[in-house]
């Protein structure tokens, strides 16, 4: 049996509805189901422009919903918001967040079995009265859970993130021993059980320059997070470090390992996105549900153009196919 993958439509003034469409006119669902959560004024106004001619069903309600093909499910409390590209504005991220809400909301009944997430401009949605930093942080929240990590993947190249959306310098304060111990356990049973790698190998990096250069560049690393390695390598696990993070990149080290584990948002995604801007999927790991995301932003500034890269969006919806197939989502170990 296929899997039903919920799709949240993203800010509709930047590329989200654009990637969607290129995405799902180029895919053969097999036996999938898609279910859209946006507007029909919102498809059809970016189908127009791309000369897209999406074979999609409107359906009014969950029952409704035709099995094998791509279901259009309105998601925003404005019938037909009005779509303005490249604009940033309060009610484009309200929009953003509904459409995120009522995927979640069937991806938590167990309606949907994976959600994939179109980007969000954080401006916006914040405009629009949601003070998050992110999907992330969000979902994390509104599925009551506390232990969970960003990661960026691709096929040889898996990178989490110790620290996530706050200002840099809140990161040393944010770091402690334990939120390392949890991150790092979080990545071995995610590669473990969403990637199927049985003896995970995890490199952590140092937080500062040259990993603190035997503590004159800092003392993070003798305090924090070599007692975390130790505590996680005495528990079995395979982790190394703390690397400098220039040289552990500039070298290839990173292809000797399944996952890296960051200490801040720019340490491992420049290197990731530079490696493979395109084709990386954005995975929360540690989550009931599957959620997936490209690695890219809004782009305003190409939002209506036509010019949008969809292979990201499309290498996070094969990964949703592909974990949610692996992955018996137990929604009743959790409470919502
Ligand atoms: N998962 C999500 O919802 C994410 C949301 N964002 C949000 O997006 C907004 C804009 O962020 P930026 O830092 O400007 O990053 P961005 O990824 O939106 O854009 C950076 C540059 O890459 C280009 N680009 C991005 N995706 C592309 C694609 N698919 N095809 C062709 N070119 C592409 C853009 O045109 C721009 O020049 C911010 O509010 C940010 O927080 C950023 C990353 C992920
Ligand atoms: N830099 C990654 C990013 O901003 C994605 O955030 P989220 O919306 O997936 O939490």
């Amino acid at each position: 049996m296929g899997q039903r993958i919920a799709i949240s439509s993203g800010d509709i003034n930047g590329i989200g509805p654009e990637i969607i469409l290129k995405t799902l006119n180029n895919r053969e669902l097999k036996d999938n189901t898609v279910i859209i959560l946006s507007s029909k004024s919102v498809i059809d106004f970016y189908a127009d422009k791309l000369g897209i001619d999406l074979n999609y069903k409107v359906v009014t309600s969950i029952e409704n919903i035709q099995e094998q093909a791509i279901n259009l499910l309105h998601a925003y409390e404005d019938d037909a918001p009005a779509i303005s590209p490249g604009t940033l504005n309060e009610q484009s991220g309200a929009c953003a967040m509904q459409a995120v809400e009522q995927a979640l909301k069937l991806c938590k009944t167990g309606q949907a079995d994976a959600l994939v997430t179109a980007p969000i401009s954080k401006e916006a949605v914040n405009l629009a009265g949601y003070h998050i930093p992110g999907h992330t942080e969000f979902l994390a929240e509104h599925t009551n859970t506390t232990d969970f990590l960003m990661m960026l993947v691709n096929d040889g190249l898996r990178v989490g993130l110790a620290s996530i959306h706050i200002p840099i310098a809140d990161v040393p304060e944010a770091l402690t021993e334990e939120s390392i111990i949890r991150d790092a356990t979080i990545m071995h049973q995610s590669l473990q059980q969403d990637f199927g790698i049985a003896a995970p190998r995890i490199a952590m990096l140092g937080l500062n320059p040259h990993a603190g250069d035997g503590g004159i560049i800092g003392k993070e690393e003798q305090q924090l997070i070599a007692p975390a390695i130790k505590t996680l390598t005495d528990q079995g696990l395979e982790v190394t470090g703390p690397h400098a993070a220039d040289g552990f990149f500039g070298n290839r080290k990173y292809e000797h390992y399944d996952g890296i584990l960051a200490m801040y948002h720019d340490q491992g995604l420049v290197p990731f996105k530079t490696l493979s801007f395109g084709t990386g999927v954005n995975f929360t790991a540690g989550l009931p549900i599957v959620r997936t995301s490209p690695d890219h932003g809004t782009a305003f500034d190409i939002a209506g153009k036509g010019q949008a890269n969809p292979s990201s969006f499309e290498q996070a919806f094969d990964l949703a196919l592909q974990l949610s197939a692996n992955r018996k989502v137990k929604n009743n170990d959790h409470e919502y």
